[in-house]
């Protein structure tokens, strides 16, 4: 269970007859249980990095594996599973629907995956415990405060069998505590659930690298490239 980009490119149509080159052999690898922080200046290509990670889109060049398997060599049906049965995605911004009370949210994942929701009640109710949120399962989002919607968030991705997460800025409107908070929470549910993560972020003050509840890799992008193989034993 691991995620790996290996020398993956990607460029965007850019005017006329250029292109941007977003990504630009980038080789890296988070075993299952670690995370990865990826940082850089704005416009570097780190989303561009979360999308290829996520197959959201398919580089021009490179491979990417999600538990040894080529997802480049996949049909986009087979794509679309693997995204919706592996992958957790965090964005910046929660996505969480108005109307939809906290455990609605996550039971929404199962019902969009097929699966009957009240089967996975109490899978719900045992993350939101874990992310710190046991008595908040009937709160709808505009009760909550951005931390606590950051947290169903993360509940959220968590649900089901999921062997790679991958989190867009996920501190970024949260004060420093608090997304320190976050990190140590992020990275506390990768370890127990074998979970390879990459989580893009400016926010280094939140990393905590190598320490405890901190990040277990650090690397940084520049110009559509790593600054070094991020190669984590
Ligand atoms: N859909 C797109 N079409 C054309 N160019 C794009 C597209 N998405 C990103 N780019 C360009 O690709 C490069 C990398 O962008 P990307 O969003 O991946 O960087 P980033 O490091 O995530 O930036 P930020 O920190 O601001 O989110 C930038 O030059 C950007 O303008």
């Amino acid at each position: 269970m691991s995620l790996s980009l290996s020398q993956v490119s990607l460029s965007y149509p850019d005017g006329d007859a250029g292109r941007v080159h977003a990504v630009d052999q980038v080789s890296l690898h988070v075993p299952a249980g670690t995370v990865t922080a990826l940082t850089g200046p704005s416009g570097c290509g780190k989303s561009s990095v979360l999308a290829v990670a996520g197959t959201l889109i398919q580089p021009d060049s490179g491979v990417v594996s999600i538990d040894g398997v080529d997802v480049g060599e996949l049909r986009e049906a087979q794509r679309a599973q693997v995204r919706r049965d592996q992958i957790g995605f965090v964005f910046q911004n929660d996505n969480l629907l108005p109307d939809l009370t906290v455990i609605e949210q996550l039971l929404l994942v199962a019902h969009l995956r097929g699966q009957r929701p009240a089967r996975h009640r109490a899978e719900a109710h045992d993350l939101l415990d874990r992310v710190g949120l046991g008595g908040q399962a009937d709160k709808l989002p505009r009760q909550l405060s951005g931390g606590m919607r950051q947290r169903v968030n993360i509940a959220r991705a968590l649900m089901g069998p999921r062997s790679v997460l991958l989190i867009d800025e996920p501190t970024s409107a949260l004060d420093q505590a608090r997304g320190r908070d976050i990190v140590e929470l992020i990275v506390g549910l990768c370890h127990e659930r074998d979970l390879a993560a990459l989580l893009v972020t400016h926010d280094l003050a939140t990393l905590n690298v190598g320490g405890a509840g901190g990040v277990d890799a650090l690397v940084h992008m520049l110009d559509g490239r790593l600054e070094q193989d991020a190669l984590v034993s």
